[in-house]
């Protein structure tokens, strides 16, 4: 799944990271990476399979790829999935595919999924994972978002937000942790970690390599 190290054309290559980016909801996970993706090149978004029904505005292989419970449980059946839960009620799973593609293509892979999935996928590729868990500034806050976002009955908002209560206690699972007061702050330090691990000694192919070349 990853390059090997060796020859290359003067350039250091690098391995690729799997950026795990998790949260209770509203605290402003999309927000955040919608902003790494657009300034990023080299990272792209995993787009997961979910059975949830589709809100108003969300694009099909965009947003997610939206399935049925049938569907879910063949794909589950089959392998497909790097990782898949029930968050929400409902079932949400990372193709394995195009994750492991962008791996071996030496780019990032970012991954918009909860504290069961991100302990899946640091089953999966221990190395290779780097995650960030994004705290909201308070509870009330939280609240605040959700129902500005305006995307889900009160019902649903409700349920997310006694859900929240539990995510936020994985808070210790992660590499990371992001306050998102401002969400531009936010983004400058998720963005900042990202750099940061890009450049670990262990991801930077043929190193040793050029510096040898370096001293000659
Ligand atoms: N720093 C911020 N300040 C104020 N509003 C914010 C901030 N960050 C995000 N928001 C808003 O809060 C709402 C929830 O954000 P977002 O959809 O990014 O959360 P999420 O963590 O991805 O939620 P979910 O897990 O439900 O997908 C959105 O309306 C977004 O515009
Ligand atoms: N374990 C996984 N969790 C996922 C995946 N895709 C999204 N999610 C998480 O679900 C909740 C709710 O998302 P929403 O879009 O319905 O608001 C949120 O915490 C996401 O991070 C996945 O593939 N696997």
């Amino acid at each position: 799944m990853q390059l090997e190290d060796g020859e290359n054309d003067g350039k250091v290559a690098r391995r690729g990271l799997v950026l795990v980016i998790s949260s209770p909801s509203g605290a402003g996970k999309t927000t955040i990476a919608r902003g790494l993706l657009a300034s990023e090149p080299e990272l792209s978004l995993s787009v997961s399979c979910t059975t949830r029904p589709k809100r108003p505005g969300e694009v099909e292989g965009r947003d997610y790829r939206f399935v049925s419970p049938e569907r879910f449980a063949e794909m589950v059946e089959a392998g497909a999935f790097l990782e898949h839960a029930v968050v929400h009620d409902h079932r949400y799973g990372t193709p394995r595919g195009p994750v492991e593609a962008v791996l071996t293509a030496g780019q990032d892979v970012l991954l918009d999924i909860d504290w069961q999935g991100a302990k899946q996928v640091r089953q999966a590729v221990e190395r290779d994972v780097v995650s960030v868990f994004v705290l909201p500034p308070s509870l009330a806050e939280l609240e605040r978002r959700l129902f500005a976002r305006a995307a889900d009955a009160e019902s649903v908002i409700r349920r997310r937000l006694r859900n929240a209560l539990v995510e936020i206690e994985r808070w210790e699972d992660y590499d990371y942790v992001v306050v998102n007061r401002v969400a531009e702050a936010a983004l400058a330090e998720v963005r900042a970690i990202l750099q940061a691990e890009r450049l670990r000694r262990r991801r930077q192919i043929g190193l040793r390599a050029f510096v040898g070349e370096l001293l000659g």
